[in-house]
């Protein structure tokens, strides 16, 4: 059992003695290991990671490293199965696993001789429904590999966070619920125990056991209202452009952020659950492709995604997250921040919060994220928000960037509308084709069209005007503090920084700015 931070290198741990053994008998067509993953996307990086490791010794066959998910053609896993020296080791997500053995029987002998079984973010196993596709295939390898006599296999089992606390819903849950962190390490694995059924207590390497948020990570707090979430997001990245990963809480949201910063000229792509695997492992390329591109420019690049991205996904580069809602549970807030500040480097992390929020949730996440190490009574007087420090905010930067925000958000409100509008529109086309019906010279479904038009979307020549209107407003220059009426006035010579290409990329009359060195200088001063 393998507990290290998020970002330190455990697929390396568990990737490097299965790559051993695949050396070591090279000449055997026998499976050596299966790995698991939650997601579908960390079984393609798993993949490739474990392709580049293993490139100069792997000659025997491109299939020897193979991906099993789901959402990608399961009659080309089938065929790509019964090629020779192919599947040696398997990276499946368990619910397209399942499918495959379940669909050809052959496959449940085959696969049961492997020597090693390894979970990544094991701990997602001991979340209510996840388990039930993972305990299926453990009994049907399981009762394969008895009747060969085979001694079991090795499990090991891998995340950043194993711990019983970090899944309760930080809305729901009470303060009194919150239990101490004492013999948690035993609960867990008291719940391991029952699921995975290890025959003995198995070993632990725990490499961080006190710290929950890595250091590296510079957290940081946004207070605005509850509307105003977009504002703040487009200020944060107005100010401080680079390489960012935005977290939404619902598909919804992850849909209207992208089209609302693509309105601004932002490089935003998305991912989330409900696009086909073709469309969101395409979008993770662009977003690679994009933001290679930009950080030279000092350009924003941003991915807005549910939590699927969550986890495991290891994207370099990724300066900040933005948490545009806060996570449902602590667990999610640990895995999310940690797509920054991977592999040795820094990062940030930030929270954009409502001022409710920041008096309940946030104060949970807070209590449960707190270092246990430190002294009860330094950490009872210790004020919450000092830990996390605020994010300073210039008001009017931020006035500044209300016009061309609210026009943004109006027009993603109404090109969502649109798509919706004409998803269900050739929906009806299907139906009405089907059932024989004319449904143009249907009044009902005529009338139904235009309320749903009038309530959500805009006209097209309104549209178009605002569109425009927005566009004019993008071409000229953020300026920071538009009172000073002359770019050679005031404290800060604007026309002097102007020629010699000195401050801000985007804002006029700002300094360059770093969101790392702005919270190192902040809690410095604090
Ligand atoms: N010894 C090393 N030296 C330098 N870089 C390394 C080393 N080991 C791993 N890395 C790199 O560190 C990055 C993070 O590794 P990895 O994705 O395995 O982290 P992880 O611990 O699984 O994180 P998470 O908990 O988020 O899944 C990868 O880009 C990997 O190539």
């Amino acid at each position: 059992m393998g507990k290290a931070a998020t970002g330190s290198g455990k697929t390396l741990a568990y990737g490097i003695p299965l790559l051993e053994s695949l050396v070591s008998e090279p000449d055997s067509s026998k499976p050596i290991g299966i790995i698991f993953t939650p997601t579908r996307e960390l079984a393609q990086q798993v993949t490739q990671h474990l392709k580049k490791l293993g490139q100069l010794v792997i000659k025997k066959s491109k299939f020897a490293i193979l991906p099993l998910t789901g959402g990608l053609s399961i009659q080309k896993q089938e065929r790509l199965l019964k090629y020779e020296n192919s599947a040696r080791i398997v990276v499946a997500t368990p619910g397209r696993f399942l499918e495959l053995i379940e669909k050809n029987l052959d496959l449940i002998p085959r696969f049961a001789h492997i020597n090693t079984l390894v979970l990544d973010e094991a701990d997602r196993l001991l979340q209510d429904g996840h388990f039930e596709e993972f305990e299926k295939i453990l009994k049907l390898l399981g009762s394969s590999r008895k009747s060969f006599n085979k001694i079991g296999w090795q499990t090991m089992i891998f995340s950043a966070t194993f711990s019983l606390n970090l899944f309760s819903k930080l809305v729901t849950m009470s303060w009194k619920s919150l239990k101490k962190d004492e013999n948690e390490m035993e609960q867990v694995l008291k719940h391991l125990m029952q699921k995975i059924r290890f025959k003995s207590k198995p070993v632990i390497v725990d490499t961080n056991s006190e710290e929950k948020i890595k250091s590296q990570i510079r957290e940081s707090l946004i207070e605005c209202g509850p509307m105003e979430r977009d504002l703040y997001s487009y200020y944060f990245l107005s100010l401080y452009p680079g390489t960012t990963l935005i977290f939404c809480n619902s598909i919804d949201s992850v849909k209207k952020l992208c089209a609302y910063l693509n309105n601004l000229k932002v490089d935003a792509f998305q991912i989330h659950s409900s696009m086909t695997q073709k469309n969101r492992l395409r979008n993770l390329e662009k977003y690679l492709l994009r933001s290679a591109q930009n950080s030279s420019q000092n350009k924003a690049t941003v991915l807005v995604a549910s939590d699927v991205a969550a986890r495991g996904l290891d994207i370099p580069g990724i300066k900040h997250v933005v948490h545009y809602h806060l996570p449902r549970t602590a667990d999610t807030y640990i895995h999310r921040s940690g797509r920054t500040a991977r592999a040795g480097n820094e990062g940030v992390s930030v929270m954009i919060c409502s001022p409710e929020e920041a008096m309940g949730p946030l104060r949970k996440l807070r209590k449960m994220l707190a270092d246990n190490t430190v002294d009860e009574e330094i950490t009872k007087h210790k004020k919450w928000q000092n830990e996390v420090p605020l994010l300073p905010i210039e008001s009017d930067i931020v006035n500044e960037l209300k016009e061309r925000s609210t026009l943004a958000s109006e027009l993603a409100d109404h090109q969502l509308a649109l798509t919706s509008i004409n998803k269900e529109d050739s929906w009806m086309q299907q139906a009405a084709q089907d059932l024989g019906v004319d449904i143009d010279s249907d009044e009902e479904f005529a009338d139904l069209k235009k309320s749903k038009k009038q309530n959500k979307a805009m006209d097209k020549t309104e549209a178009k005007r605002v569109k425009a209107y927005l566009n004019q407003l993008l071409s000229r220059p953020i300026r920071k503090d538009r009172r000073q009426k002359y770019l050679t006035g005031g404290f800060v010579n604007l026309a002097d920084n102007l020629v010699k290409k000195r401050g801000h990329d985007s804002i006029i009359g700002h300094a360059k700015v770093d969101a790392l060195e702005t919270l190192k200088n902040k809690k410095r001063r604090n």
